[in-house]
């Protein structure tokens, strides 16, 4: 049998519906075609890719020449979707779109761009939102809304394929870019992570700003089979949070990115309304699980558009014991002769 293509799936998932699903699949679309656009823009190599605008966007980071075009060519799709207000990472506030329209689209128009340079997988996070959430009128309000509520959630990798991951509620999809076929085509079909994993990703040059918990579990990870955990480990870190992603949709593994001690660090580095919450609920469609290392990702309710969170996804079992090593200090203390005698939060 033909694998679905991405036109057939949208088709199939708006067919017979009213107006909601009707407005994702055509916004789900316009996305991806719009994607297309910037894959061509990365791949004509005409863009001086690494450079920086000089100017910095609403959450302090130095923004690229290509961060900037990358928000464009999304912002200008999504005047033609039927969507009413669009956030994205590189602008302060919420643009009104059309008005009266069922959508809120939240994006970060270019992951990982401080990789651009060294040729590393990048991508294009996106989130859908009811515009009415919440009876919210003010367009930043509207975005405030729990990961829960989104609608539909996604991301496209820019990498050795063109990739989009996408959630509709129901499962998480892969489709690469056929350039043969001139169309997305479905790669995997509900994916399922597994539940236990060997493999962690957490950028380990922050150690000494990290609390006793984190400390203590990537410690415990590298010890390996002579430690509490009696079997080796392997470490991933891509610093590209989609690259980071698709391998954990893949094959497992946990990606953890907590808080730490340096200075606006204190709710960790990614953005939970279009960073955090979309691949929560990817991840939590595929079977796995995401927190801020204790909560739900997707049962925090935003208290502002850029606001930062601590981050943790992937197989389940993993999360779970991340959160354990926060939350239950002392049953990791007894969990083994040789370990008992340690306290989690020694001075
Ligand atoms: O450089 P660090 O501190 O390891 O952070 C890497 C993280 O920052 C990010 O690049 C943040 O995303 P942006 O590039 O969109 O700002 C993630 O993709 C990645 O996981
Ligand atoms: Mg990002
Ligand atoms: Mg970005």
């Amino acid at each position: 049998m033909a694998a679905a293509t991405l036109d057939a799936f949208l088709n199939s998932f708006a067919s017979g519906d009213v107006r909601i699903r009707a407005a994702v699949a055509e916004t789900v679309w316009l996305l991806s075609r719009a994607a297309l656009r910037v894959r061509d823009t990365i791949l004509q190599g005409t863009q001086d890719t690494g450079a920086t605008t000089g100017r910095q966007n609403a959450d302090g980071d130095s923004q690229k020449d290509l961060d900037v075009v990358a928000d464009n060519i999304f912002l200008d799709a999504m005047r033609r979707a039927p969507v009413a207000f669009y956030a994205s990472e590189e602008i302060e506030k919420p643009v009104a779109l059309t008005v009266g329209a069922p959508l809120a689209v939240a994006i970060d128009p270019l992951d990982g761009s401080s990789n651009i340079e060294s040729n590393v997988s990048i991508g294009t996070i996106f989130s859908l939102l009811p515009a009415s959430g919440g009876g919210a009128t003010d367009p930043a309000a509207i975005f405030l809304q729990p990961g829960r509520k989104q609608l539909a959630a996604g991301f496209f990798i820019y990498g050795p394929q063109l990739a989009l991951v996408l959630s509709l509620g129901s499962g998480t999809h892969i489709f690469a870019f056929s350039t043969r076929l001139g169309a997305y085509v479905q790669i995997h079909e509900s994916r399922i992570i597994p539940a236990k994993t060997s493999e962690f990703a957490i950028n380990a040059a922050n150690y000494r700003h990290w609390s006793e918990a984190v400390r203590l579990y990537v410690d415990d990870c590298l010890k390996g089979a002579d430690g509490p955990r009696e079997r080796d480990f392997n470490m991933r870190w891509i610093a590209s949070l989609v690259a980071d992603a698709y391998r954990i949709l893949i094959r497992g593994g946990v990606f953890c990115y907590p808080a730490d001690q340096r200075k606006g660090y204190g709710q960790g580095r990614l953005r939970l309304v279009y960073e955090a919450s979309p691949i929560a609920f990817l991840i939590e469609q595929a079977g796995g699980k995401a927190t801020d290392c204790i909560d739900p990702i997707l049962d925090l309710v935003p208290e502002s558009l850029h606001q930062r969170v601590p981050f943790c996804f992937g197989s389940r079992k993993e999360v779970e014991r991340i959160g354990r090593y926060h939350l239950e200090p002392s049953a990791i203390g007894e969990r083994h002769p040789l370990f008992g005698n340690r306290g989690l939060f020694r001075a």
